[in-house]
């Protein structure tokens, strides 16, 4: 979408997969759906370094409002869990520096059961404009899926009407996904900033292997579509939650970063190992996801365990790359490659370095064999650069 924002993939944080729909404040004030977690959470992208590396976004997913709108016909946030209010609590996050995001569904009903927008785009878009919302978040339960063609560019451009730059994500695509019809992707990529285009995350190496295979198989070329305004979104990170190793938590980073995808952080900022939040602000894994020329990584090779995807980044003629293994056969893998069998060539030789911690491996022709070391479920990060 061509509205001056997301050039480079949004980097922040969203509520969902760590904290759901607990809206119990009583008997779990800490975590519930609540101004305070918001708050805390901007709070933490400041003083934990997150902001500094790039992540900007505190948003807000479902479960955040009341089961009916006003006598205006507006949505009304809940005012026991949001006492303060919405633009509130934008101010407090601007204040922080940070930009603010909400959720909204184009249907009845959120998927958690909320007043959704539908029949109510106009009211809804200037009501988040007014509230000084900078994000919306857009999902797609209890509709039926031949009104999305109508009715998520027509949001779009009741978000512009209210003239204030308000980022779009759609979740479009994800319920047409295993369905007869591929999605329009040129329509998509045409109406919103970032799109989710699969099955939600959830806390496990089986969900994030089950969304890097259904990128790697890019039906219907959505990697063509991305680039700087609008992006695949495989959804959030779940770096520094329960169910990933920390070699796992190393290729979600190094995959999210290869395909270009939004960096938005669905974890507990207060809870956070080291070696997460070290994976979490990798300058050089970051620098790679936020690539101006915003082309999408793509899998070249596919054989049982391993896959290998690269994707063109700065220096012009510069790849970045990943060896992923999915075997769980305890001694790392030690693979070879030719940079040409990754589909890299175009200099006589090419500097190759280590993304996560930049150490270099070695300047090589496209046609020297050069063993990679990848641990079971890991990844190798590379970089190739023409010398
Ligand atoms: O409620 C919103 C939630 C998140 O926003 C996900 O990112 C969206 O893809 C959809 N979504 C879903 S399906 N939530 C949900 C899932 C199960 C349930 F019983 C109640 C709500």
């Amino acid at each position: 979408l061509n509205n001056g924002l997301a050039r480079t993939p949004p980097m922040g944080w969203l509520a969902w997969e760590r904290f759901r729909c607990d809206i119990d404040c009583k008997d779990d004030p800490d975590n519930c759906i609540s101004e305070k977690l918001f708050k805390t959470m901007g709070d933490l992208l400041v003083k934990e370094g997150y902001k500094d590396a790039g992540y900007e976004y505190v948003n807000i997913d479902d479960c955040w409002l009341t089961h009916s709108r006003n006598a205006k016909n507006q949505l009304v946030a809940d005012p026991t869990r949001f006492p303060s209010g919405i633009t509130n609590l934008s101010s407090y996050i601007h204040n922080l520096g940070l930009k603010l995001g909400i959720y909204e569904d184009f249907g009845t009903k959120t998927c958690a059961g909320y007043p959704g927008i539908l029949f109510q785009m106009d009211t809804d878009a200037q009501m988040f404009a007014d509230w000084g919302v900078d994000m919306l978040k857009l999902d797609g339960c209890n509709v039926p899926t031949e009104l999305m063609p109508y009715g998520y560019p027509e949001m779009g451009r009741a978000l512009n009407r209210t003239n204030r730059p308000i980022m779009y994500s759609c979740s479009w695509p994800a319920y047409l996904a295993g369905g007869p019809k591929l999605p329009d992707y040129q329509a998509i990529a045409q109406s919103c900033n970032l799109w989710r285009n699969y099955d939600d995350i959830q806390d496990s190496w089986d969900s994030l292997k089950g969304i890097i295979d259904f990128y790697g198989d890019d039906k219907g070329n959505f990697s063509m579509f991305a680039g700087p305004g609008a992006w695949n979104d495989p959804d959030m990170l779940i770096i520094g939650n329960y169910g990933l190793s920390y070699d796992q938590q190393r290729v979600q980073m190094a995959m999210w970063a290869i395909m270009a995808s939004p960096l938005l952080m669905g974890n507990d900022l207060r809870h956070i190992a080291p070696e997460s939040k070290a994976i979490l602000q990798n300058k050089n894994v970051i620098a790679i996801n936020q690539d101006p020329m915003g082309k999408m990584g793509k899998r070249v090779i596919k054989n049982n365990d391993i896959q290998v995807w690269t994707r063109p980044v700065m220096p012009t003629g510069s790849y970045a790359f990943t060896i992923v293994n999915y075997g769980v056969y305890g001694t790392p893998a030690k693979l070879n490659y030719k940079l040409s069998d990754m589909g890299i060539s175009g200099a006589k030789s090419y500097l190759i370095t280590e993304v996560f911690d930049g150490g270099k491996i070695g300047v090589h022709t496209t046609s020297d064999v050069v063993t990679y070391t990848v641990n079971p479920t890991g990844v190798f990060m590379g970089k190739a650069i023409p010398q």
